[in-house]
């Protein structure tokens, strides 16, 4: 089988100033879970290492970068699943870690659970060895800015999430093993204790060898209602493509609970998609050692690997 990743940034508006920042960083995203995949990691290990990518990237809403609930401070979630054997593990409210989805992989691998929270995930973190950092090193100043003006009286609610950008990633290594990771700081302004569609199997992310994976990114409740991920890939259980089963499920959770949102899919035959209902969606993928990526509807950008990384060294 060959390899393949798709990676995404997240759904929704991207104000100019984040376009290139974006596409920079799914691209870089994508390579690194690549090379993960052509040294024979496994799909897992790839993934985990693309969404790491992100969470490191201030322009995006995951680890350094995340927007701020209501309080002003951090709260991500991020979740982690193999195809193999449907392990999972996910964090939900974890504040003051650099990294959230190697967390998730630790649930998954060194607890008899699937969702650890807040304090929980906090005290298992502590366990692992896993350094608490500052809270205030997870905020950049346009998250703050972001966070301030949302506090205004005048602003406008509708306004506050249209430039998020979760990140996720899916991948088929060489055994054709598939797996997703997901990873964000949720929605802006959002009350304390909220927990999206990112840390809930099935919605934030699904995984099964049996038919591929899928990472989701978008308005989180009404993911949670249509269970997004486990939605796609029902429909390529009966058939579909990943494009297909990816427009079908968008199409409905539009229709049915007025919801947007975008989403990455593999399939156990190594045909990937990335479609969306929102404006943008920043999005890459590696197969054949090619990168392609966009970030608007219809936009696709193709370059060989090598010449991706000697672009990537000069700043892309
Ligand atoms: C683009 O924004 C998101 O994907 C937010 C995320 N789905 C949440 O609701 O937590």
């Amino acid at each position: 089988m060959k390899p393949v990743i798709v990676v995404h940034g997240g759904a929704g508006r991207i104000f100019k100033e984040r376009e290139e920042g974006c596409r920079a960083g799914v691209a870089r995203a994508a390579l690194r879970g690549y090379a993960v995949l052509k040294q024979g990691g496994s799909a897992v290990d790839a993934v985990e290492e693309a969404v790491r990518s992100m969470e490191d990237d201030p322009h995006f809403n995951a680890g350094c970068g995340s927007v701020l609930n209501e309080k002003g401070e951090v709260e991500m979630d991020a979740i982690i699943m193999d195809g193999k054997n449907l392990d999972s593990g996910a964090v939900s409210a974890v504040k003051c870690i650099a990294n959230p989805i190697k967390l998730a992989r630790l649930v998954m691998e060194k607890t008899k659970h699937m969702l650890l929270t807040d304090h929980g995930a906090h005290l298992f973190a502590q366990a692992m060895g896993i350094p608490e950092i500052p809270g205030e090193k997870l905020i950049t100043e346009r998250s703050r800015e972001r966070w301030k003006k949302n506090l205004e009286p005048d602003s406008n609610p509708e306004e506050f999430q249209k430039d998020l950008g979760t990140v996720g990633a899916v991948a088929i290594d060489s055994e054709g093993n598939v797996a997703c990771a997901t990873s964000t700081g949720g929605l802006s302004n959002k009350m304390i204790g909220r927990v999206g569609d990112t840390a809930c199997i099935g919605s934030g992310g699904y995984a099964d060898n049996h038919s591929g994976a899928t990472s989701t990114t978008g308005h989180g409740e009404s993911i949670m209602k249509v269970v997004l991920a486990r939605l796609i890939l029902y429909h390529m259980e009966q058939g579909m493509s990943p494009e297909v089963a990816a427009d079908t499920a968008l199409d409905y959770m539009k229709t049915r609970v007025g919801g947007l949102g975008g989403v990455i899919v593999v399939n156990k035959a190594g045909e990937w998609a990335a479609r969306f209902s929102t404006k943008q969606m920043s999005w890459a993928t590696v197969k054949d050692d090619n990168l392609h990526y966009g970030i608007y509807a219809g936009e696709k950008h193709i370059k060989s690997v090598d010449e991706a990384l000697a672009s990537e060294r000069e700043g892309f």
